[in-house]
C-alpha cells in the first residue's frame, strides 16, 4: 500500500504531513512514525502531523501531532501552522481555519502573504526563578534569558534541564535560550523535547518566550518579534489582569514536497 505525505516547514520546523481522513495511517505505530520522521531511514522531520475529520462541532479538521520520537505529544505551534497551509492546499479551507488540537480550540487565519496565524491557549500561570521561567503555551517551556545565545551548545545545555530531577517526573520539558536583540525583538533557540536536540524553531517555545519577556519587563510591546536559527516569527497578546489572552502566533508555513510512503507488509 502507497500512502501520499506531504512535507512542510515553518521556520524551519518540518513536519511530515499526512491528511489521515480516512485512517490511511494507523496511530498507535510509534516505531513506523519515528522511521517516518528519521532523517536517513525515513522522510525526515521534527514531528508527523495528522490531519483528521473534526469532532468538534464547528471544526474544519482534527490535528493530531508526533514528535519525531514517534510519540503523541502536547500543542506544537508552527505544526498548528503548517497543518492550516495543508488544510488551504486539500480545499478543506479558504483563508480562516477552527480546528481542534491535543491542547483545545484553535483558530487560525492566512495572509494574502501566505502568512498564517494562528491563536494559542491563554496563559495564566507564569513561574519565575532568577533569570529562568516556566510556563505552558499548548508544550511546556523553560526559557533562559543569557548572553551570547549563537555560542551556546544547545543541544548539552538544553539536555542537562530537560533531564533534571525538576521536569523528569513531570514529562520533561522544552528548554529555550534567549537574549534580547533589540527593544521587543529577541533571539531564541530552543532544545526540543521528543526530537531531543535543538531544532530551527518551535511555535509554542517562541510564544512562552514573548509573554515570559513581556512578564519580566524586557519586552515592553504586547507585539514581539523573534528571530530563530530558521527565520522570524511574530507573537501578540492581550494582557487581562493576569491572564494573557487573545495569543496569535504569526509566521511563513511552506510546502517543501510530497512523496508516497511504500509500506513494507
Ligand atoms: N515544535 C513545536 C513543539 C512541539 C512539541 C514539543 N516537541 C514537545 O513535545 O513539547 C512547536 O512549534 O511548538
Amino acid at each position: 500500500m502507497k500512502i501520499p505525505f506531504y512535507k512542510y516547514q515553518g521556520t524551519g520546523n518540518d513536519f511530515v504531513m499526512i491528511d489521515n481522513r480516512t485512517q490511511v495511517l494507523s496511530k498507535n505505530n510509534a516505531r513506523v512514525i519515528k522511521e517516518l520522521c528519521d532523517r536517513r531511514f525515513g522522510i525526515g522531520g521534527d514531528g508527523l502531523i495528522l490531519l483528521e475529520k473534526p469532532e468538534m462541532e464547528g471544526d474544519d479538521f482534527k490535528m493530531l501531532y508526533f514528535n519525531a520520537d514517534g510519540n503523541e505529544s502536547s500543542m506544537c505551534g508552527n505544526g498548528g501552522r503548517c497543518l492550516v497551509a495543508f488544510a488551504k492546499f486539500l480545499g478543506i479551507i479558504n483563508d480562516k481555519a477552527k480546528f481542534t488540537a491535543i491542547d483545545g480550540p484553535h483558530q487560525a487565519t492566512i495572509s494574502d502573504k501566505d502568512e498564517v496565524s494562528l491563536q494559542m491557549q491563554n496563559v495564566n500561570e507564569i513561574k519565575q526563578m532568577g533569570n529562568s521561567v516556566f510556563l505552558n503555551t499548548g508544550s511546556p517551556h523553560h526559557i533562559i534569558f543569557t548572553r551570547n545565545v549563537p555560542a551556546l551548545d544547545v543541544k548539552t545545555e538544553g539536555a542537562a534541564v530537560r533531564y533534571s530531577d525538576e521536569y523528569l517526573t513531570q514529562g520533561g520539558t522544552n528548554v529555550n535560550f534567549v537574549e534580547p536583540q533589540e527593544e521587543n525583538v529577541f533571539l531564541v533557540r530552543t532544545y526540543e523535547r521528543g526530537v531531543e536536540d535543538e531544532t530551527l524553531s518551535c511555535g509554542t517555545g517562541v510564544t512562552a518566550v514573548a509573554i515570559a519577556a513581556y512578564a519580566t519587563g524586557k519586552a515592553k510591546s504586547n507585539t514581539v518579534k523573534l528571530i530563530v536559527p530558521g527565520g522570524e516569527l511574530s507573537v501578540s497578546f492581550i494582557l487581562d489582569g493576569s491572564e494573557y489572552k487573545d495569543v496569535w502566533l504569526t509566521g511563513p508555513a511552506q510546502q517543501v514536497f510530497k512523496g508516497e510512503i511504500v509500506c513494507k507488509p
